[in-house]
C-alpha cells in the first residue's frame, strides 16, 4: 500500500481511497497522460514491465512510483495480466479542464486472466475461460464462461467429472469460495490460478437471482439447468464476478447450457496427456490437434479444440458429421470454394462480443460487416447441397442484411481503429457532420488565399503561415521584411531570423476551425455510439452465424485433411467391435523422414474372443504406436473426422483409458509405482462394455517379478470383469504370453522384427503369436556391445529359460514370486550367492550397455578371484 503521510496530498488521498476498494488488484491510476502505480503496485509493475521505479514525496513520506504513457496501455496491460496480476484501470471520469478541484476518478475495468476482451491477451484459436467451482452437499458444480465469445456452461458431478471438465476447458482463472479454498487445493492441485471470493456469493438463491436477472427470465428451466443447484451456484458466482470487475454490458451472454458427461467420450487427465492431443511431452513433437487442424477461421479453430476434448458418444450426430465431411471431400471444387470464403471470415463471435461490451472499434465494425458479407456466397454455395445436414447449415446462415446495410451507410470503408484517428462516419450520412468537415477542410485554401492577399498588401514576399501549440496560427516574417509589418499585427515570438505575428483574422479563423474539429469529433462519437446501440439486437443472430461457420469450418477442415492424407470414412456402429484395416498413427506418419513409410496394421478387438490383445516386441518396435493409433483412430472418428486407415468399422466407444508404466520415472522411487497403481485402479473401477483400455508396459515401475504379477493380475481382472472392456496390452514381459493358454479372450500378438546376423530389422507388422524371449540382447547388440558379451548373455538366457521352463503350459494364476525363482540362482555356493544378489539387484530396464559390460566384468573378476584362490 502507499504510505500514509501525515499530510497526504489530495491526489494520494484519492488514490488510497480507491485502492482500498481493490486491495487484490494492481491499480493503474490515470494522472494526465500517464497511468501511474504507487507503493507495492509500483514495485510489482516496475519488475514485470521493466519500467523505471522512482520515489515521490507524499506529504513528507516517500512513495514508490512507476508509470507509463496512457497510449501504451495495450502494450503493458497484457504483460501485467499474463504475469498473473489482476489489474484495475482507474480513469479520469471528467475533463480536467472542466474542473477546478481534483479530477474525479474511478475504476472503469478490472482485467483479470479469466476476464478479458483484449486482442493482445486472447489467442485466436483458443478460448479464454473463467471458471467457478462449488462443492454442494451432494455433488460438485462447475461453470465456465468466455466473456470474449459469450459462451457460458455449467456441469455437475463428482470429483473426477469436475477434474475432467477443468482439464478440458483449461480455465485461466477459477473462482472458489474462501471456505472451500483448501478443499479445492486438495482435490485439484495447485495448477489453477484461483481467486477466492466471499462465501455469501456461493448461495443458491442469490445465484438463481443473479442469473434470472441477467437473462431476464423467471426461471432457469428454459436452459435445461434448473435441477443442478451446485452448477447454478457456480454459474451465479461467475456472473457476480463479472459485475465486480465492472463488466456490465453482457448482452452477448445470451444463454447457459449444461455439459453432460454422458454425451462425450470420457478421457481422464492421463489419457489426454498420453495421447498427446493438445501438448506433447517432447517439445519437438506435434500434438494431434496441430496435425489435424485445417480450420481457417478463429471460431473454427476454437471449436475443433473443443471437439477434440469432447468426442461424441451418440451415433447420429457422429454419422451426420461424417456425411458432411464425405460430401465436402467428394466435391473438391466445392470444398475449395467454401474454404476460400472461410479464410476471409473475421472472428464474428469476438467481434459481436465487443459490440455488446461497447468496445468495438470503427475498423472492427467494418470488418464485422465484411465478414457477414462473405456469408452470402457461402450460404448460396451450400444451401442447395444434396446432403441435408450441409444444406441445413447453409439455410441457417443469416447474413443479417439490415445490419450490413446500416454499417455500410454509417461508416467509411476505411474507418480508423479509433474515433479521432481519421474520418469514421461516411460522407452523406450526417448533414451536420458534412458541413463541419467542409468548414474544417476549407482551411488550406482559405489560408493560401489570405497569404496571397497579405503578401500583396504589405509587399512582403516571404510570408509563411503555420501553427503551433502555444499560440495557434501565426504569420512568420523574415527579419529582412520586418519593417514592412503593418501595425495591426501582434508580435508573439522572436526567432533568430524571423518574427511571428498573429492577426485578428487568424484568431477568428482559428476559433472557427478548432470549434469545428471538436464538434466533428463529438458528433462522430455520438453517431458511432448510436450505431453500436442499434446493433445490439443483432448480437444473437451474429452469434448463431458464428456457430455455424465454426462447424462448417471444422467439417471442411476434416474433408481437406481426408484428401491430403488419404483418410477414409469410418463405419460407425452400435456394436462393440473395433475392426481397423491397415490403420496408421496420424501423428507419427506425418513425422517420418522422407523415404520412410509408415507401416499400417490391422487390428480387431471384440468382446467375444479377442477382448485383450497382449502385444510383445522389442523396444522401439512400435508397440506404443499401435496402442495409440487405435485410440486416435477411435477419437478422430468420434469427433466426426475420417480416419487414417483403409477401412474401419467402429462400435462407439464411451471411455478411453490409457496407462503407461512408470519406467521413465523409476528414479522417483516407490511413489511413482504407487501413482501407477492408483491410476490403474481408477480404470478398474470405471469399466464399461464400450470402454477401450490401453496399457503400455504397465507394472514396469517395480521389480520384474512384482511387475509381471501385477500386469498378470490386471489382465486377468479385465478378462474376468463382466464389462469385457476391449484392451490393448503392450508388454516386454513375454511371460504374459502364457495367459492366452488359460484365458480364452486374451490373444497374443507381436510386432515383428527380422533378426539379421548382427542387427534387428523392425518390420513394424502386428502378427498373431507371442514372443518367447526377451529382446534386450538384440538391443545390446545394436548398441554395439562387444560380441563376447552378447554371446555370454545369450548363453545365460538359454540357461535361464531352460530353468524356467519357458514355452510350456503355464499356471492359470499369477505366478507367485517363489514360482519364478530360477534354478540358476538356487545353487548354494556363497560366491554364486553373491553373484545372484548382484544380478537380482540389476535393473535391466535402466542398465546402459556400458554399465552391463562393467557389471559383467565385475562378475568375471569375482569368478577369476575364486578360481585363482582355489588353484
Ligand atoms: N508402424 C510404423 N511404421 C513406421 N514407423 C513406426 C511404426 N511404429 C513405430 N514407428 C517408429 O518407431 C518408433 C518407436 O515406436 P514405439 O514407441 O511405438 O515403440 P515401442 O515398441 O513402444 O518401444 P518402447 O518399448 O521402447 O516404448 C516411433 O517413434 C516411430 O518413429
Amino acid at each position: 500500500m502507499a504510505a500514509q503521510g501525515k499530510k497526504e496530498t489530495p491526489l494520494m488521498k484519492q488514490f488510497n481511497s480507491i485502492k482500498a476498494r481493490y486491495p487484490d488488484a494492481l491499480l493503474l491510476f490515470r494522472v494526465g497522460d500517464f497511468y501511474e502505480t504507487f507503493g507495492e503496485d509500483a514495485e510489482k509493475a516496475a519488475g514485470i514491465l521493466d519500467i523505471v521505479l522512482t520515489q515521490r514525496n507524499n506529504g513528507g513520506d516517500q512513495t514508490a512510483l512507476a508509470g507509463f504513457p496512457h497510449h501504451a496501455l495495450n502494450t503493458y496491460l497484457p504483460r501485467l495480466v499474463r504475469a498473473g496480476q489482476r489489474v484495475a484501470i482507474c480513469d479520469q471520469l471528467e475533463d480536467p479542464k472542466q474542473t477546478k478541484t481534483i479530477v474525479k476518478r474511478g475504476v472503469t475495468e478490472l482485467v483479470t486472466p479469466g476476464v478479458s476482451l483484449s486482442d493482445e491477451l486472447l489467442q485466436a484459436k483458443a478460448n479464454n475461460f473463467l471458471a467457478a467451482v462449488h462443492f454442494g452437499p451432494a455433488r460438485m458444480g462447475v461453470s465456465f464462461l468466455d466473456i470474449s465469445t459469450g459462451e457460458f456452461f455449467l456441469a455437475e458431478g463428482g470429483r473426477e467429472d469436475i477434474d475432467k471438465w477443468l482439464q478440458n476447458f483449461a480455465p485461466r482463472e477459477v473462482l472458489v469460495s474462501r471456505k472451500q479454498k483448501s478443499g479445492f487445493g486438495e482435490l485439484f492441485g495447485p495448477a489453477y490460478h484461483c481467486f477466492y471470493m466471499d462465501d455469501w456469493i456461493f448461495q443458491e438463491d442469490y445465484a438463481r437471482e443473479t442469473l434470472t436477472t441477467h437473462f431476464k427470465t423467471n426461471s432457469l428451466k428454459g436452459f435445461g439447468v434448473a435441477g443442478f443447484p451446485a452448477g447454478i451456484i457456480a454459474a451465479g458466482a461467475v456472473l457476480h464476478y463479472l459485475k465486480e470487475t465492472q463488466h456490465r454490458q453482457l448482452g452477448h451472454i445470451g444463454g447457459l447450457s449444461r455439459l453432460a458427461s454422458e454425451d462425450y467420450v470420457w478421457m481422464d487427465r492421463f489419457t489426454q496427456q498420453n495421447l498427446e492431443l493438445f501438448h506433447t511431452r517432447d517439445e519437438r513433437g506435434k500434438p494431434l490437434l496441430e496435425v489435424i487442424d485445417r480450420t481457417l477461421s478463429p471460431m473454427g479453430g476454437r471449436l475443433l479444440r473443443r471437439w477434440l476434448a469432447l468426442p461424441l458418444r451418440q451415433l447420429d450426430p457422429i454419422r451426420e458429421r461424417h456425411r458432411v465431411v464425405g460430401t465436402l471431400a467428394g466435391d473438391e471444387p466445392l470444398r475449395v470454394r467454401v474454404q476460400e470464403h472461410l479464410r476471409r471470415m473475421g472472428d464474428l463471435e469476438r467481434l459481436i462480443a465487443k459490440v455488446a461490451a461497447g468496445k468495438i472499434t470503427p475498423r472492427e465494425t467494418v470488418h464485422l460487416k465484411n465478414s457477414l458479407a462473405t456469408l452470402l456466397p457461402l450460404k448460396n454455395l451450400i444451401a442447395s447441397s444434396e446432403e441435408p445436414a450441409l444444406a441445413r447449415l447453409g439455410e441457417a446462415m443469416d447474413p443479417c442484411d439490415p445490419l450490413r446495410e446500416r454499417i455500410q451507410q454509417v461508416l467509411l470503408e476505411e474507418a480508423p481503429a479509433g474515433i479521432g484517428k481519421g474520418d469514421t462516419i461516411a460522407p452523406g450520412f450526417s448533414e451536420a457532420l458534412d458541413e463541419l468537415r467542409a468548414l474544417a477542410r476549407s482551411g488550406k485554401g482559405y489560408l493560401d488565399q489570405m497569404l496571397e492577399r497579405e503578401a500583396a498588401r504589405t509587399g512582403i514576399t516571404s510570408l509563411k503561415i503555420a501553427s503551433n501549440n502555444v499560440f495557434g496560427y501565426y504569420i512568420e516574417v523574415r527579419n529582412t521584411h520586418k519593417d514592412k509589418v503593418p501595425p495591426e499585427w501582434i508580435r508573439k515570438q522572436t526567432l533568430v531570423n524571423a518574427e511571428r505575428y498573429i492577426t485578428e483574422e487568424l484568431k477568428e479563423y482559428e476559433a472557427k476551425i478548432l470549434g469545428a474539429e471538436e464538434r466533428m469529433l463529438e458528433l462522430e462519437q455520438q453517431l458511432f455510439g448510436q450505431l453500436l446501440a442499434w446493433m445490439q439486437e443483432y448480437i444473437l443472430p451474429v452469434q448463431e452465424n458464428a456457430r455455424i461457420v465454426a462447424r462448417l469450418d471444422c467439417l471442411c477442415g476434416f474433408a481437406r485433411l481426408a484428401g491430403e492424407y488419404g483418410y477414409t470414412a469410418p463405419q460407425m456402429t452400435d456394436a462393440t467391435d473395433l475392426n481397423i484395416v491397415q490403420g496408421r498413427h496420424p501423428v507419427i506418419e506425418q513425422q517420418l523422414s522422407p523415404g520412410e513409410a509408415y507401416v499400417p496394421n490391422d487390428l480387431l478387438l471384440n468382446r467375444e474372443d479377442q477382448q485383450i490383445i497382449m502385444i510383445t516386441g522389442p523396444n522401439m518396435s512400435g508397440k506404443s504406436a499401435i496402442l495409440r493409433q487405435t485410440a486416435l483412430i477411435v477419437l478422430l472418428a468420434q469427433i466426426g473426422s475420417f480416419v487414417p486407415a483403409e477401412a474401419a468399422t467402429l462400435g462407439v466407444v464411451d471411455k478411453i483409458f490409457t496407462r503407461v508404466g512408470a519406467s521413465d520415472n523409476i528414479s522417483l522411487g516407490e511413489s511413482t509405482f504407487m501413482v501407477e497403481m492408483n491410476e490403474a485402479a481408477s480404470i478398474l473401477n470405471n469399466l464399461s462394455e464400450r470402454s477401450l483400455i490401453l496399457l503400455d508396459e504397465i507394472g514396469r515401475g517395480t521389480s520384474t517379478y512384482d511387475g509381471i504379477s501385477i500386469a498378470w493380475a490386471i489382465a486377468e481382472y479385465l478378462h474376468e470383469h463382466p464389462a469385457r472392456a476391449k484392451t490393448l496390452f503392450a508388454t516386454h514381459y513375454h511371460e504374459l504370453n502364457d495367459m492366452a493358454a488359460t484365458f480364452p479372450r486374451i490373444k497374443n500378438f507381436n510386432v515383428s522384427v527380422k533378426e539379421g546376423k548382427d542387427k534387428v530389422l523392425f518390420l513394424r507388422k502386428l502378427e498373431p503369436g507371442g514372443s518367447h524371449h526377451s529382446f534386450g540382447i538384440h538391443v545390446a547388440r545394436m548398441a554395439g556391445m562387444p560380441q563376447a558379451v552378447v554371446q555370454k548373455a545369450q548363453k545365460m538366457l538359454v540357461r535361464m529359460e531352460k530353468a524356467h521352463g519357458s514355452g510350456s503350459a503355464k499356471p492359470a494364476l499369477a505366478p507367485a514370486r517363489e514360482d519364478l525363482q530360477l534354478s540358476f540362482f538356487q545353487l548354494d555356493d556363497p560366491l554364486l550367492e553373491q553373484i545372484r544378489e548382484e544380478i537380482l539387484h540389476l535393473d535391466i530396464d535402466r542398465l546402459t550397455p556400458v554399465e552391463a559390460l562393467m557389471k559383467l566384468n565385475e562378475i568375471k573378476r569375482l569368478l577369476q578371484a575364486k578360481k585363482s584362490a582355489s588353484s
